[in-house]
């Protein structure tokens, strides 16, 4: 998992204990204007040498310091002089390293909570003062009894008497709650305060700068060689293969898959789109046979994402050839691509599902990856791609996953199944477009089941598939709500399903947020 040296300049390290909060920090420090990384504790060490951070936060976590073998901060981080902020967990490992101490707390405080303000510290620089109530959110077993020489408290709420402490000579801050979280309404502002204020950044990263730092590093990595990027009319990919071709122009092959898993009329939609909009060679291949006959008799969601995510790298590897021979291949891979897909070796978090492009990618690649985008929310990728100046066609696209309809036809996957699930979905947009709810929608797509019930049409008894109708807001992709549609909208593409679709008798709508569930079915 090592990445090249950030180009952004002055950035914050965030050290992940396996909170599942983790990215929310990442996105409070980028919202402050400042670059951050999150990287899990056991590469914090490597990460730390090369990112040169001018500030570190230590995430919350699962785990209690109490336990044997629970995770720790690397001492290089507290010999370096940086300001550090501790978060939950990463307060009271802090105070367990650095000479305070934890226990197990009676009972622990989850949810709301209220602290008193009891101090000033430069972390409340221009934000709270002395005697102030504040509204927190806190999620704790563990507290702190002790402090570590240096700290005073300067915050308390009635279960933690400790809930904000301050070592102003160190720059070394901590806090039981959870600035991350909305549910703490001034944190986002106690982060800016840290990365601003406390580490004296300027907080003046942007797209444009984002822009022509990569585009440097792709010159750098990719010298004269050729680059082939799959680009599947998304956003990311779209994004990827200009900036790439910003970056070295000809060079760039772009290459469409047609896996025969596309929505209704997609295909040939993306190609001249793209065909329309830009001057870049684009190759289409039509590889539904080799996707279909492979996909046949697999059931299981991650064997399907494995067997897809090495056949684009088959597809990508045949064409590569056919150009006289690529060196790198580029993808519009995501930062949540890649937090979703890794678990570390002894590291806290777990795999969730193995996106295609990066879990699912075959152990032994000829060709090298480039993926600029790495590093970004899908949220930052818009703001890139109309930094690049994309049209709104493709900067406003709902995302589509790159195993398409197959992780939403749970069971096997067949082209009859396609089929039926291509037309439903193609209704459900349909209207969802007439209804003017695209925009106000994240991603909203149908689920073909592997459930058949009875029915009765036109006096007749029917037994047939039903579906499940999704949609969601977002603004990631890394936690989502169901979309609230009116009950006369759901009935109509029911209504209209069930009588343009051969197949589908029943639609049902899925209401679950992520968490607990994920957006697709698989
Ligand atoms: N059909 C395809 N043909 C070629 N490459 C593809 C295809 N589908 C996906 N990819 C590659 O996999 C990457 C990840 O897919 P993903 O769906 O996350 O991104 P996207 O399609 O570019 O954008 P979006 O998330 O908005 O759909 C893409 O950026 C692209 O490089
Ligand atoms: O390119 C992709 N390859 C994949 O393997 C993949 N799996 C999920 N997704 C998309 O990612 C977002 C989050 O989806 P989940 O909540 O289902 O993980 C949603 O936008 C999903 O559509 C994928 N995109
Ligand atoms: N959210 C957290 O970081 C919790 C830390 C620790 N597991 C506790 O219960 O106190
Ligand atoms: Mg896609």
């Amino acid at each position: 998992m090592t990445q090249a040296p950030t180009a952004f300049g002055d950035s914050i390290l965030i050290v992940d204990f396996g909170s599942q909060v983790t990215q929310l920090i990442a996105r409070r420090v980028r919202e402050a204007g400042v670059y951050s990384e999150i990287v899990p504790f056991n590469a914090a060490d490597d990460a730390f040498a090369r990112m040169k951070p001018r500030g570190v936060i230590l995430s919350g976590s699962p785990a209690s310091v109490l336990d044997e073998d629970s995770p720790r901060v690397p001492q290089a981080i507290f010999d370096s002089g940086l300001p550090v902020l501790g978060i939950c967990y990463g307060q009271q490992v802090m105070m367990h390293q650095l000479g305070g101490t934890v226990e197990l707390g009676d009972s622990g405080e989850f949810g709301r909570a209220f602290i008193e303000i009891d101090d000033r510290c430069e972390l409340f620089n221009g934000l709270w003062s002395e005697g102030e109530t504040h509204q927190v959110w806190m999620s704790h077993g563990d507290k702190v009894t002790a402090l570590a020489p240096g700290f005073r408290p300067v915050a308390a709420s009635a279960g933690a008497p400790f809930a904000v402490i301050a070592d102003d000579a160190r720059r070394y801050y901590a806090m039981q709650f959870h600035p991350e979280v909305v549910h703490t309404p001034d944190g986002a502002k106690l982060i800016a305060n840290f990365a601003r204020h406390v580490c004296g950044l300027k907080g003046d990263w942007s797209m444009a700068e984002f822009r022509a730092a990569k585009i440097a590093e792709i010159r750098e990595q990719v010298g004269d060689k050729r680059v082939i990027c799959g680009l599947s009319g998304g956003v990311d990919s779209a994004v990827a293969a200009v900036l790439i071709h910003e970056a070295i122009g000809h060079q760039l092959t772009c290459v469409f898959v047609d896996h025969g898993l596309m929505r209704s009329g997609e295909a040939d939609q993306v190609v001249s789109l793209f065909r329309g909009h830009y001057n870049i060679p684009l190759v289409h291949v039509n590889a539904e046979t080799l996707f279909l006959s492979g996909l046949a008799g697999v059931t299981d969601p991650e064997a399907k994402r494995k067997f897809i995510g090495k056949t684009f790298i088959d597809v990508f590897e045949d064409e590569a050839r056919k150009i006289g021979g690529a060196e790198f291949l580029a993808q519009g891979t995501l930062y949540p691509d890649v937090i979703e897909s890794v678990s570390f070796t002894g590291g806290p978090s777990v795999t969730i599902k193995s996106h295609h492009n990066v879990g699912g990618l075959p152990e032994r690649m000829n060709m090298k990856l480039v993926e600029p985008l790495r590093e970004l929310f899908k949220d930052e990728v818009r703001a890139l791609g109309r930094e690049l100046g994309l049209p709104d066609i493709f900067v406003g696209r709902h995302p589509f996953p790159g195993p398409g309809l197959a992780i939403r036809i749970p069971g096997e996957v067949s082209k009859d199944r396609c089929d039926i699930l291509r037309k439903a979905d193609a209704i459900y947009l349909e209207e969802i477009r007439n209804a003017g709810l695209y925009d106000a929608i994240w991603q909203a797509f149908a689920v073909l089941l592997p459930v058949r019930s009875v029915g009765v049409m036109g006096d007749g008894r029917t037994y047939d598939n039903v579906l499940a109708l999704r949609a969601v807001t977002s603004v990631d992709g890394m936690t989502a709500d169901a979309y609230h549609f009116s009950g006369e909208f759901l009935s109509r593409c029911a209504t209209r399903i069930i009588n343009e679709v051969k197949g589908i008798n029943r639609v049902t709508y899925d209401y679950t947020s992520k968490p607990p569930g994920t957006i697709e079915w698989e």
